[in-house]
């Protein structure tokens, strides 16, 4: 189905642009083209590059900096504000080590300055435009791309580009939630520009991005409440995650208010801001610095005159099919505008495959199963396949086992102890069909167990591993030997293996 990676096989068949504004003339021509690309962060990126592989024209239209939200507003800033909360962690209990660190106190214009930085690294490091030049894919970086119809979009320098096949890989935006008062808030991609750490900080929502802001405060020092609607933080984790992760943030003293009834308004008031909200029926007030709302990303559709193509959005995203194709098959979308996996690597795998279907007209989907991810909080948390609610719903019978991390000897020697890995084993096929852990490195841990799903390992040969001592990656043998043993069968059929 997919074919090898091949050299471009034909040229564009106007000359590659990057420039910028409009052409030497005055007048900018029309571009044909056979797949455009609306939008270079990494579902766009990945779209555009695997379809000029594939011997296509292919033409990008970004409208800001290329690399999306993820490099520039999402998840580098986000993870270099971690890095920073770690130190805090680590200079805080470094006396236990017989380190005498004094002065510990942040400095945040240096803080945000360093974030920055790192963005530019990866930035210049991923080097998009290059990339594109070097492939010979056009990139427009002219403005907004918007529809005239399902074939043709003009974009703001009035340039219009008529394509074959359009792949929209728009991305979203912040949302701030609409109560009297809004504007007071911060937004999770405009906390590098506040001012000034914050005394008291309160984030609206706890969701990835919440739950991370929420550790990023607390460790530099900041109190912290954290309010959401929904019944746990993390609501899409499992829940064994959630709640380790919320017993974390109260035991670090962060104020956890989840399954609130509602934010009401938030009011300016000579000792900062006063957010007004609801415990079922109790009125309740917190008085802080600083609001950040977390709630949500819908993607970013009202630019592009959707109504031109034929398409509608649905519930603030643009409904595909499991081939990222919409309700009109020559447009495609991908990554956070269609609304499903709302991840980097969500975003690329869709990128390539859209590309792939628009360019071979095959069918190609993404096998959800085996998407890892999780958030730099303290502890980290991370997850892969199946929830322990999922699978038991599908299979009641199916083995799910849970190590400590107080029974892992790294994690001992590192003062680490806080946190599990729990295993979700097929009790039929011996399959791995989930894992989700809490603790020190806990998504490089569970990416080590999506690579042996990838690669369809059963618990028996996950058990028989010999993993280094002393490291993190072992306590997946733990929970490997530990689902064995739940399950006798197969325990004495693999005892000779495990020796
Ligand atoms: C604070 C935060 C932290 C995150 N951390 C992580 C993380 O650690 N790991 C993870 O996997 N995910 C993380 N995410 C999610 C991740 O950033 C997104 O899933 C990913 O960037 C989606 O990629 P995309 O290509 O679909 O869209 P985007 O990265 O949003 O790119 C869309 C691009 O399209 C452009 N564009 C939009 N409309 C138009 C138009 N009409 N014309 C031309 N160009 C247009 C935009 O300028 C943008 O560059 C985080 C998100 C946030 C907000
Ligand atoms: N590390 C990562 O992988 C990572 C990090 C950040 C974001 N992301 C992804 O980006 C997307 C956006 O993340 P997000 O956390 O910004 O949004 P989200 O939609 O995942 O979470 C928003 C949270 O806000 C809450 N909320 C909504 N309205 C509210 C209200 N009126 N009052 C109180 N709470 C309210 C919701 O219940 C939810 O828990 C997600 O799909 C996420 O997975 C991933």
């Amino acid at each position: 189905m997919t074919p090898s990676a091949a050299a471009p096989t034909s040229a564009p068949t106007s000359a590659p642009m990057t420039a910028s504004g409009p052409a030497a003339s005055g007048a900018l021509d029309d571009v044909t083209t056979e797949v455009l690309v609306v939008g270079a962060g990494p579902g766009g990126t990945a779209a555009a590059l695997r379809a000029r592989e594939l011997g296509a024209d292919v033409t990008v239209v970004e409208a800001a900096a290329t690399g999306g939200t993820c490099v520039n507003l999402g998840c580098v800033p986000t993870r270099g504000l971690a890095k920073a909360a770690r130190l805090m962690r680590e200079v805080r209990t470094a006396g236990r080590y017989g380190i005498v660190a004094v002065d510990e106190r942040v400095d945040w214009a240096a803080t945000t300055g360093r974030v920055r930085a790192a963005v530019q690294a990866v930035r210049e490091m991923k080097r998009e435009p290059a990339r594109f030049a070097e492939a010979g894919i056009r990139l427009l970086q002219e403005g907004r791309a918007r529809f005239e119809d399902a074939h043709t979009m003009v974009i703001d320098s009035g340039r219009r580009i008529h394509a074959d096949t359009i792949i929209l890989a728009v991305g979203g935006h912040s949302s701030r939630i609409p109560i009297p008062g809004a504007e007071l808030a911060t937004v999770p991609e405009h906390v590098l520009d506040l001012p000034e750490l914050p005394r008291r900080v309160a984030i609206i929502g706890a969701g990835n991005t919440g739950a991370q802001l929420v550790t990023i405060f607390r460790s530099l020092g900041s109190e912290v409440t954290v309010l959401d609607l929904a019944p746990r933080v993390l609501m899409t984790s499992d829940e064994s995650v959630s709640a380790a992760i919320a017993e974390a943030f109260e035991a670090d003293g962060v104020a956890v208010r989840t399954g609130i009834a509602g934010v009401d308004r938030l009011e300016q008031t000579g000792d900062g801001i006063a957010v007004h909200w609801r415990q079922g029926a109790d009125a309740q007030r917190t008085l802080v610095d600083v609001v950040v709302m977390a709630t949500g990303w819908p993607a970013d559709l009202a630019p592009l005159a959707l109504d031109k193509a034929g398409l509608e959005p649905e519930r603030g995203f643009l409904p595909v099919d499991r081939f990222y194709r919409s309700p009109v098959p020559s447009i495609l979308v991908v990554g956070d505008a269609n609304g499903r996996d709302m991840l980097v690597q969500g975003a690329q795998f869709e990128g390539e495959a859209a590309a792939e279907n628009a360019v071979l007209g095959v069918n190609r989907r993404s096998m959800l199963s085996l998407l890892p991810s999780g958030g730099f909080t303290d502890p980290d948390y991370g997850g892969v396949g199946a929830t322990v609610a999922e699978a038991r719903e599908r299979d009641p019978g199916c083995i799910v086992v849970t190590v400590p991390f107080s029974d892992l000897d790294r994690a001992v020697i590192d003062d680490r102890t806080r946190g599990f890995l729990t295993l979700i084993v097929d009790r039929r096929r011996d399959l791995v069909l989930g894992a989700h852990a809490v603790g020190e490195h806990a998504i490089e841990i569970v990416q080590s167990v999506a690579t042996a799903m990838a690669a369809g390992a059963d618990a028996a040969t996950l058990a028989a591993v010999r993993f280094a001592y002393p490291t993190y990656g072992a306590i997946i043998g733990l929970a490997a030997r530990a689902a064995l043993r739940d399950d006798p069968e197969v325990a004495d059929v693999t005892s000779a293996v495990l020796g």
